[in-house]
């Protein structure tokens, strides 16, 4: 489904949470959207899944408004890193309620995952243990097949073994069958990988959209002496740069080969810093 965000601002009170931020998403990719606290990444997520209004501008799924749009509404899963489900409800429930919102609902992928996470069905929510609560809402933004899945922070007290297998079945399910999916994550390193574009907020605005090959392939950190660095950096977009000792690391939009073709020492920047160095040199 294609997302077009149109000039959206979002005011809360005295906060610009979304400050005219405009992009589209075309085609079913993973999408990770990154930013620090505060960067208006949740906002964001809940004007996409019809949740809240924006208080200026739009985004439009295929052409229409998603807030009030049933049609919509079935199409998006929206996984926060709380409070998704009611806690009187069993989890059985939860699913049953959920398999019956969804139309491309898979139980067989739910059931799966319902013996991989050990889940108890006849447990109320409240009975569960954070770690439980996440693996159950993983499981319904899995099996939920919304062709826009969106995972906000999912996995709060799920152990690196459970997070792993979620990521495992989730790149298994996007490769039988490609849909949108956006990942917002602070755990940046362990998913970077999944990613096939990469957007950064920062302070309600959008300072990155890339794809994650682009960033790879044409960023690097670059090492000499303060003048060869310099020298090689003429012209170049700076991400940031640091001076030690007469020496110079430049994070730099460019290629690493360039760079060791310079005589420089050059290495890949990790998405993780990239998005450091991004909104340090924006909010300073
Ligand atoms: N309901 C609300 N009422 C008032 N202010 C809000 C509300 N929701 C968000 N904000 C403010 O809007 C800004 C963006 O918040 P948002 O939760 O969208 O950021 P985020 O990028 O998801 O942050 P985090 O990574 O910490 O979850 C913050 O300054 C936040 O305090």
């Amino acid at each position: 489904m294609k997302i077009e965000v149109k000039d959206v601002s979002k005011k809360y009170k005295d906060t610009n949470a979304l400050d005219n931020i405009s992009f589209t998403l075309n085609e079913p990719k993973i999408y990770g959207l990154l930013g620090r606290n505060g960067a208006g990444k949740t906002t964001f997520m809940e004007i996409l899944s019809g949740q809240i209004l924006a208080s200026k501008g739009q985004i439009l799924i295929d052409g229409e408004p998603p807030f009030d749009n049933q049609r919509l509404t079935e199409a998006i899963c929206l996984i926060k890193e709380g409070n998704n489900f009611k806690r009187d409800l069993k989890v059985k429930n939860v699913l049953r309620i959920y398999s019956y919102f969804y139309p491309t609902w898979d139980q067989e992928l739910a059931d799966e995952l319902i013996a991989e996470y050990n889940l108890n069905l006849n447990a109320k929510v409240k009975a569960l243990s954070k770690g439980m609560v996440s693996a159950l809402g993983i499981i319904v933004g899995l099996a939920s097949k919304a062709p826009i899945t969106i995972f906000d922070e999912p996995y709060i007290g799920l152990d690196a073994a459970a997070r792993k297998k979620f990521y495992e079945i989730l790149l298994e399910e996007y490769e039988s069958e490609k849909r949108t999916i956006i990942f917002s994550t602070h755990l940046i390193d362990e998913v970077s990988l999944m990613f096939e574009e990469v957007l950064i907020l920062q302070d309600g605005k959008l300072v990155l959209k890339e794809e994650a090959e682009e960033l790879r392939n044409n960023t690097c950190a670059v090492s000499g002496t303060v003048q060869d660095v310099e020298e090689f950096v003429k012209g170049k977009e700076v991400i940031q740069s640091k001076n030690l000792a007469g020496m110079m690391t430049a994070y730099v939009y460019g290629s690493i080969e360039q760079a060791k073709s310079a005589g420089l020492s050059a290495e890949g920047i990790p998405i993780q810093e990239l998005m450091i160095y991004l909104t340090e040199k924006k909010g300073a």
